[in-house]
């Protein structure tokens, strides 16, 4: 199968997310998007615990037909969350399956500070797909929702329901664990 990763911190997943993965399955010819939150972020960025944002990213994906599915492998490669670490894990654990790697545009100042970020695109493809407010060259189609989860963490902070910019089941598990509470 040809498989879409989607990597991230998913603190909460919001509708950029899911508009991101519908996007890439319609347009991308793969057969499933995989979201894979981080179980130890490269940078540190710091998140609520790894097994809530794993629920959450499967809330998300609940209303498809099973093709946007959520992989726990970050926490299983053992190392220091290096996505060509976990790029090797898969490609050894799933050598039946063609790996794409999906990026937003945001991320493009980054690489500079990844690792073997050459290495990662001559093991799998790399989609770079236009974050809304961050246009770059070599995207790919519209630019896609203009949400965050910085944002949707002020506003639950602030006491505004985010219920716009976040699935409602995914929304209702953050306030029942009190993922995000001031
Ligand atoms: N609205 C969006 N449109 C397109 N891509 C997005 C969008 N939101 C996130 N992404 C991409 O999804 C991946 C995971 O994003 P992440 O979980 O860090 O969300 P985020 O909203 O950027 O979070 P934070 O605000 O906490 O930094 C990244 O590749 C990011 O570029
Ligand atoms: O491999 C790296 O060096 C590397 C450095 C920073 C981030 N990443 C990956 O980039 C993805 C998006 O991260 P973020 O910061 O937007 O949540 C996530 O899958 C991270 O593991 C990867």
């Amino acid at each position: 199968m040809r498989i879409a990763l989607l990597g991230g911190s998913f603190n909460p997943p919001h509708v950029g997310h899911l508009m991101a993965a519908h996007y890439v399955r319609a347009t991308q010819g793969v057969d499933e998007v995989w979201l894979m939150p981080t179980f130890r972020h490269p940078f540190g960025k710091a998140s609520v615990a790894f097994e809530h944002r794993v629920r959450m990213c499967e809330l998300l994906g609940e209303d498809t037909s099973g093709w946007l599915k959520t992989s726990r492998v970050e926490s299983e490669v053992g190392k220091d969350g290096r996505t060509v670490d976990t790029l090797d894990f898969l490609q050894a654990r799933h050598p039946e399956h063609h790996f794409s790697l999906i990026i937003g545009s945001d991320i493009l100042k980054d690489l500079p500070y990844w690792k073997d970020f050459d290495r990662i695109q001559r093991l799998a493809r790399v989609v770079v797909l236009y974050r809304a407010g961050y246009p770059a060259e070599g995207t790919v189609g519209p630019p896609l929702a203009e949400v965050s989860s910085t944002e949707i963490r002020e506003r639950l902070v602030r006491g505004e329901p985010p219920a716009d910019l976040v699935p409602a089941p995914v929304l209702a598990y953050a306030r029942e664990h009190h993922l995000y509470a001031p």
